[in-house]
């Protein structure tokens, strides 16, 4: 017997857990929806979620997308998607926001954009906000991915709003990360600035149609050849391929999803794929327990305990560490 239910204690009907997770494997969108509010909520009922839907992940291929605000992200994915759907591919798209607290898509004006799949039965799209979060985006974001690999999509697009730090945590979590630029826009050292340089197994220049493009392709060529090359298992190296795109009219968008089924081939073929994997589910093992320490702490953290080590700390009676491994214990 279950009686664990999942949704709103208001307005909504409440669902129990595999009824929900078996709608969302035959591929409805507001069971969907529903699971990854659960991430978003931090849920008490993810235990239960993700322990059934385990057995249904690893298929999916996590593609990530970065780049600074206004090289043409939004337009790209959406250029992306309707070429993964042109092979017949069932496509996500997680939109990642670190920085606000809204959620649920329709609020992100670039999801608007996208609305040309909006009526497509086998894309999923959906914004998710971490904000709030203990833990945050590395906390949120693969559990909402593993929503997503269960109900069976071919594709997951995971796209960052904003630049820096986030950008990379989240190109953490994909097997193939997309580094879009665009001319004008001072891009290749704003990318390195960011540390997005270092990031990406497949460079974009977008907006191809504007003058200087071919001075960026140059320019982070040098940069990347300065750089580190991405070292395979010995003896193998993914050499980066910077293309260009005008993703509005969706120009040069069919050969990053070749040169993205090209990547996967070598991660595959070297056993980087394999290990990219484990190391992510590190990460999220990792983030989970400590999650659930920060929960704990949480309730620590207003005690009289605390209070009183804290004191102590503070005039020098005790250190740091002493006063935390009693707080531990
Ligand atoms: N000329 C040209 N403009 C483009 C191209 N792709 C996108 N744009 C335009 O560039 C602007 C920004 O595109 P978005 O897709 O919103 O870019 P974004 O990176 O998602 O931007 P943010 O939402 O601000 O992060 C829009 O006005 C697009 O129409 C392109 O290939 N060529």
């Amino acid at each position: 017997m279950n009686t664990a239910t999942a949704g709103r204690p208001s307005g909504r009907s409440a669902v129990a857990v595999p009824q929900l997770i078996e709608q969302a494997r035959a591929g409805s969108p507001r069971a969907i929806a529903r699971l990854i509010t659960l991430v978003e909520e931090a849920s008490p009922l993810l235990r239960e979620v993700m322990a059934a839907l385990a057995p249904h992940t690893g298929h999916a291929r996590i593609v990530g997308l970065t780049g600074s605000p206004g090289v043409g992200k939004s337009t790209s994915t959406s250029a992306l998607v309707t070429e993964l759907r042109k092979q017949g591919q069932r496509v996500a798209v997680l939109a990642v926001d670190p920085s606000s607290p809204f959620s649920g898509g329709a609020l992100l004006g670039d999801r608007v954009r996208m609305s040309e799949h909006a009526t497509d039965p086998d894309v999923y799209i959906r914004s998710m906000a971490s904000r709030g979060h203990l833990g945050g985006l590395s906390w949120a974001t693969p559990q909402a991915l593993r929503v997503l690999d269960a109900a069976g999509f071919d594709t997951i697009l995971v796209e960052t709003v904003g630049v820096g730090q986030s950008e990379v945590e989240v190109a953490g979590l994909a097997d193939t990360t997309l580094v879009l630029l665009a001319p004008g826009m001072g891009d290749g050292i704003q990318a390195a600035k960011a540390g997005i340089l270092e990031i990406g197994d497949i460079y974009v220049v977008n907006k191809a149609d504007r003058d200087g493009a071919a001075q960026v392709s140059r320019d982070l060529r040098g940069m990347l050849n300065l750089s580190a090359a991405i070292a395979g298992p010995p003896g193998t190296v993914w050499k980066r391929p910077i293309l260009k795109t005008v993703a509005q009219q969706g120009t040069g968008v069919a050969e990053v999803v070749e040169a993205i089924a090209e990547h996967r081939a070598f991660l595959v073929s070297t056993g980087e794929l394999a290990r990219r994997r484990v190391r992510r589910a590190r990460v999220e093992v990792e983030e989970i327990a400590l999650g659930e320490l920060r929960r704990r702490w949480g309730a620590v953290s207003g005690s009289a305990e605390l209070d009183v080590l804290a004191a102590r700390v503070a005039t020098g009676e005790l250190d740091p560490y002493t006063a935390a491994d009693e707080l531990l214990a």
